[in-house]
């Protein structure tokens, strides 16, 4: 095929999501749901020695409201430069994302925030462009807030305002496909890029190859990202045998 008829890659996001200093696994999400994967260092290097361009770096007990992990955070974004890092959980005010701005994340993913303090949400897009995601954790077409265990809004609703507010970039999690690894929610990245003209990245139940292909031939739609979990951490296949299939 030559490079012109070719489908553009799709980008992979291996996560490293870290809860009490240790990278996890949750299940759709679910506090006390953790497998235990060990040290998020060695998570973050071993993805980045496979060739990964992004690392999705979450801090769950700040999702949770129940403490951070800004020391191990830190020293994984240090370890792993030269990678892009999108960092999620707790970043809800001007201190948190000065904060992890500061210790050189490249975009911060805003969930909560985006649906309780919408006048903030619009003025730090306004402000920081490209930097700022907002992630649309939903259930159905019900925004989750609060670590996943608020009703925060319906997803049509809140993505119109979003729009308007001029959000660069949406992170699209169907929380109940989350660490499942039943194939990802492709209904639903449709009719997200349906009503977008902004980059789409998906997240949520990623469990073989062939998720990864199928979620390759919507990049022309919108698609440009996917974020693995559970599937690499299980061993369902190795980051660079996605990365392959992702931009062959
Ligand atoms: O990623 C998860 O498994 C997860 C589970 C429960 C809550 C949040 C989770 N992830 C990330 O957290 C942010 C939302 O954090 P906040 O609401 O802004 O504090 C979300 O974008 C997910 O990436």
């Amino acid at each position: 095929m030559s490079e012109f008829n070719r489908t553009p890659k799709l980008v992979l996001l291996p996560a490293v999501d870290v809860a009490g200093g240790k990278a996890v696994r949750l299940t759709q999400g679910e506090a006390g749901t953790e497998t235990n994967y060990g040290d998020p260092m060695d998570a973050a290097a071993d993805w980045a020695a496979q060739g990964a361009e992004w690392l999705h770096l979450v801090d769950l007990d700040a999702a949770f409201g129940r403490g951070n992990n800004h020391v191990v955070l830190k020293k994984v974004i240090r370890q792993v430069k030269g990678m892009n890092v999108e960092l999620s959980g707790g970043i809800r005010d001007d201190e948190s994302l000065e904060s992890a701005l500061g210790i050189g994340a490249k975009r911060i993913n805003l969930g909560t925030a985006a649906l309780e303090n919408p006048e903030w949400a619009a003025s730090v897009i306004a402000q920081y462009g490209e930097s700022i995601a907002v992630g649309l954790d939903v259930r159905g077409t019900t925004l989750a807030a609060r670590g996943w265990t608020k009703e925060g809004g319906d997803l049509w609703t809140v993505m119109d305002r979003l729009e308007d507010a001029g959000c660069c970039r949406y992170v699209v999690t169907d929380v109940t496909k989350d660490g499942t690894l039943q194939g990802p929610n492709i209904e639903l990245l449709q009719q997200v890029m349906e009503r977008t003209h902004r980059p789409v990245v998906a997240s949520g139940g990623i469990s073989s190859l062939d998720d990864i292909s199928a979620l390759r031939e919507l990049v022309p739609q919108g698609l440009e990202g996917a974020i693995v979990g559970k599937a690499l951490y299980a061993g369902a296949f190795t980051l660079a045998e996605a990365l392959d299939v992702a931009s062959d």
